[in-house]
């Protein structure tokens, strides 16, 4: 957080009975002991919020009351904070830290829960209060701070000159690993990828440890950093090879990183200590079950940089941003928080290897043949609960009974599921036929245990069963003894004091008492002690009384402790089983994955894609996956795909297509022309083929009748045109950087999805870029693209390149409308749609007859095909 909103611009007052806003400006000495201490924690943490327990609330004080309160939008006030007089103040019951906790973390601020430590009432002076929590966007752990069908990953990068190294977590799952490259554009498309809560990054900011909020800029933080992301500025220390090396070898008790991958990666070892280290430092109390360090390359999946993504709405739409409407929305059919995360992660990072896409096609296939395998199945995942997170929080400290319950809920349904999948042949399913040893035991010790509905709370008791600990037994029985020589008082008392109404009550302040009306007080026997006077009741209590009640509240706070001693032995049993679990709910995921992919594969009548070696993308039939579920059943026009199945360096001989060839094209390009008029389904078709591919490449099966797909290293696309006015990128500009990215990078193994390029420039202009550009893809780079256009003059490409075909779009013309068939044909459209859209929206008739004119001459003079040849 920066030193401008953990100390806002609060002038201080210049009327002197203005609360005070600014701790720093205060005379300690003049402070209450209570804010004193305050004061004390707060400077440990000056860039966090600091959420401090008073009574039932967490208050905040002084410039913490005032951005809480701006931010919470609760009232801001003041409380008397000694000598000093008033200082601000603003509070949140005690009980929903966990809500505006999240509200704050959200907003991207750090907050220190600064909680009491010993009961109020027993306390002698001050109440003990100790940082019990500290969290950051990156480092949550909390159920109801995190979204179930997403990671929450903290990133920390080191930056040396063109090379970095990038490592990630998500604490709450326990996944940790690591990478570096060379080039800065790689490392913002990975941190694009992830999308990181929080982003760890050495610094030598005088102001480090402050955390800067999505779109706040520093000078510190360089430039490749995308600005949507949390920073948190970090000395270098940690971040040093020494450091950071010692600290992973320490942590995974190894001699050398080289088990782990990264023992030569200097700068990817960087990363990860330093992320370590900031995990210490925040969460002291927990030791989070992070699982064993992974190195990877960004090379050794499907790379989809993030214009793709976005183009291709894997995630969200580009319109609103929104997840319905997305791909991985049409696609979610799991049943588990874990698979859902795991889809989310599939679809950002699609496989290369064939060997991997298989794996899981078998898998879905064995779930599409066998019906009632993939019913039950699911039936039994949906009673899964989250137990990769569960375990997470039993691991680190933070589970409640509630959890363990719940995971032991679910770790009693693996023997079922192992049943059920025993005779499976798949690889996904295979994995869940074993039930690892020890998990039904660790589920029955959980449950003889914990009572049937425990309380949220840990510390108040009621968690533990009976019979379970023979000195917890001892104490219930002497409270409950006490609590039935209490209940039987009122009936003994009645009968020896001879008043009927005659009541036992207890109250907060005075405990246990007898109360009689005053009209009988004077029936009162001789031990009884006057304590209060009521209007209409005297009471009363006893020495014998005095003495049980303190027996039961004694035994009463001991149980309390005792109960959650031994809950927190239970929790810390479960944390030690943390690895075995975490490897059960991965396999969970997958599986889970893959039932609701062969779910939808049936529903929604999806092909197995035959995935080849070589170039080929031919797909027959193939459909948009998020647009045919957005249309009426039987709408959406399926439309055929023959690209790159022609080996390269074949020259200009040409392979007949196998007479049912969908698509009757002379041969398999390697680039399509694709025209047709406005909304006749140019961009939906493009990005039909992107989407196929890539589901494949997760193993999914494919909206097809039949697919045979080579793997692609890249998927690239440039659709539309939208001003970046961040970064105040004219619409033509951000066009011509996409183009370059694509053209640099492109390979023949990538597939290139071109919507419109070159409209944002004067015609010739831009035809002329479009021409090359289509060139240079299909004579140079040869990767297989579709080019949607406008420019009719670039059907002209095919006459003279062997390898570029024309398909259109087709309508159909009646004279006052036009009609969309939605249909991908081979040849160029013959003619422009864009007079005769004018006519139709009613032109004057002079104008449309002389922009026929117009158009004839045009064309007269722009035989490009031949003026090129000319050339030659
Ligand atoms: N194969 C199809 N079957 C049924 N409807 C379709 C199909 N393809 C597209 N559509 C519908 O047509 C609409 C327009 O499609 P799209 O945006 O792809 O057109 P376009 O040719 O790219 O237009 P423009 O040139 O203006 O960008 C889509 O929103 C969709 O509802």
């Amino acid at each position: 957080m920066t030193a401008s909103h953990s100390t806002p611009q609060t002038t201080e007052p210049s009327n002197p009975n203005e609360p005070i806003g600014d701790y720093r400006m205060v005379d300690r000495s003049k402070l209450s002991k209570m804010y004193q201490h305050y004061v004390e924690v707060k400077e440990k943490y000056p860039h966090a919020l600091l959420l401090y327990r008073v009574g039932d609330f967490f208050e905040t004080f002084f410039q913490d009351a005032v951005v809480v309160s701006r931010e919470l939008e609760l009232v801001l006030t003041s409380k008397h904070g000694g000598e000093v007089g008033r200082v601000r103040m603003t509070g949140v019951p005690h009980h929903a830290w966990e809500r505006y906790t999240t509200l704050l973390v959200e907003k991207g601020y750090a907050v220190v829960i600064c909680d009491q430590v010993e009961d109020a009432s027993e306390a002698v002076g001050l109440v003990r209060r100790e940082v019990t929590r500290i969290l950051t966007p990156g480092t949550l752990l909390e159920e109801g701070m995190l979204q179930s069908s997403r990671n929450n990953y903290l990133a920390a990068v080191v930056i040396a000159g063109d090379y970095w190294g990038l490592a990630y977590a998500d604490i709450s799952t326990g996944e940790f690993l690591t990478t570096q490259g060379s080039n800065s554009e790689h490392l913002t498309q990975e941190l694009m990828r992830l999308q990181p809560a929080e982003v760890l990054v050495p610094t030598n900011a005088p102001d480090l440890r402050s955390l800067l909020r999505p779109g706040e800029r520093s000078e510190h933080l360089p430039e490749c950093l995308p600005p949507s992301f949390c920073y948190s500025l970090r000395s270098q220390i940690p971040f040093s090879q020494g450091e950071a090396r010692a600290r992973l070898l320490q942590k995974f008790k190894v001699r050398s990183l080289e088990g782990l991958g990264c023992e030569h990666l200097a700068l990817a070892v960087r990363a990860a200590g330093g992320l370590l280290e900031y995990l210490e430092e925040t969460q002291k109390e927990n030791s989070i079950p992070l699982q064993t360090l992974r190195t990877y390359t960004l090379t050794d999946f499907l790379i989809i940089d993030h214009q793709t993504r976005r183009n291709l709405e894997i995630t969200q739409t580009v319109r609103d941003g929104t997840f319905i409407g997305s791909l991985l929305w049409a696609l979610d059919k799991t049943s588990t928080p874990m698979g859902s995360r795991a889809l989310r992660r599939w679809l950002l990072q699609p496989l290369l290897e064939i060997k991997g896409i298989r794996a899981r096609q078998d898998t879905i296939q064995e779930l599409v043949d066998n019906n009632s395998l993939r019913q039950d199945l699911r039936q039994l995942l949906r009673q899964i609960y989250d137990i990769e997170r569960l375990t997470g929080r039993a691991g680190s400290g933070t589970a409640n009974a509630r959890d363990l319950l719940a995971l032991a809920d679910s770790l009693s349904r693996l023997p079922q599921i192992a049943n059920l999948v025993a005779s499976t042949r798949s690889p996904f399913l295979k994995a869940l036929q074993k039930v690892p040893p020890g998990m039904e035991e660790l589920a029955q010790n959980i449950r003889i245990h914990i009572v049937e509905s425990p309380p949220l709370h840990i510390k108040e008791g009621g968690l533990i069963r009976s019979g379970v600990d023979a000195l917890l037994d001892e104490r219930r029985a002497i409270v409950e003894d006490d609590q039935k020589w209490i209940a039987n008082l009122e009936v003994d008392e009645r009968a020896r004091t001879g008043v009927s109404n005659l009541k036992v009550g207890f109250n907060k302040t005075f405990g246990y008492y007898i109360g009689i009306s005053r009209t009988k007080a004077d029936q009162v026997p001789s031990n009884y002690i006057r304590k209060q006077t009521l209007v209409n009741e005297e009471r009363y209590i006893t020495p014998e009384l005095k003495e049980r009640e303190a027996r039961i509240l004694t035994a009463r706070d001991d149980l309390n402790q005792l109960e959650y001693e031994i809950f927190v032995a239970l929790r810390e049993e479960v944390g030690t089983q943390a690895e075995v679990i975490r490897n059960i709910s991965r396999a969970i995921a997958a599986a889970d994955v893959l039932c609701g992919l062969a779910e939808l594969a049936i529903y929604q009548g999806y092909c197995r894609p035959s995935m080849v070696e070589g170039r080929e993308i031919t797909i027959i039939d193939g459909r948009h996956p998020v647009v045919e579920k957005s249309l009426p059943s039987g709408f959406f026009v399926p439309n055929s795909t023959q690209l790159g199945s022609r080996e390269l360096g074949v020259g200009s001989s040409e392979k007949e297509n196998s007479p049912d060839s969908p698509l009757p094209t002379p041969h398999s390009p390697d680039l399509v022309i694709l025209t047709g008029p406005n909304a006749s389904g140019k961009s939906c078709y493009l990005r039909q083929v992107g989407l196929i591919q890539l589901m494949a490449q997760i193993g999914s099966f494919v909206p097809a009748r039949e697919a045979q797909l080579g793997v692609c290293d890249r998927i690239f696309t440039r659709v539309g045109a939208v001003d970046d006015l961040a970064t105040g990128q004219s619409t033509f500009m951000v066009e011509m950087n996409e183009t370059a990215n694509i053209l640099n990078h492109a390979t023949s193994k990538s597939l290139v999805l071109l919507d419109e390029i070159g409209r944002g420039t004067a015609t010739f202009d831009g035809l002329s870029i479009a021409w090359a550009v289509a060139e240079y893809l299909a004579e140079e780079i040869r990767s297989r693209t579709i080019f949607a256009t406008h420019y009719h003059e670039l059907n002209e490409l095919a006459s003279l390149l062997p390898n570029v075909a024309n398909y259109q779009v087709t309508v159909k013309e009646l004279p006052d409308q036009i009609i969309f068939l939605h249909q991908v044909q081979p040849g160029g459209a013959d003619k422009s749609y864009g007079i005769e859209a004018g006519r139709l929206a009613g032109l004057p008739k002079v104008v449309i007859q002389r922009a026929r004119q117009v158009m004839g001459q045009i064309e007269k003079h722009s035989k490009i095909a031949l003026g090129l040849q000319n050339l030659e």
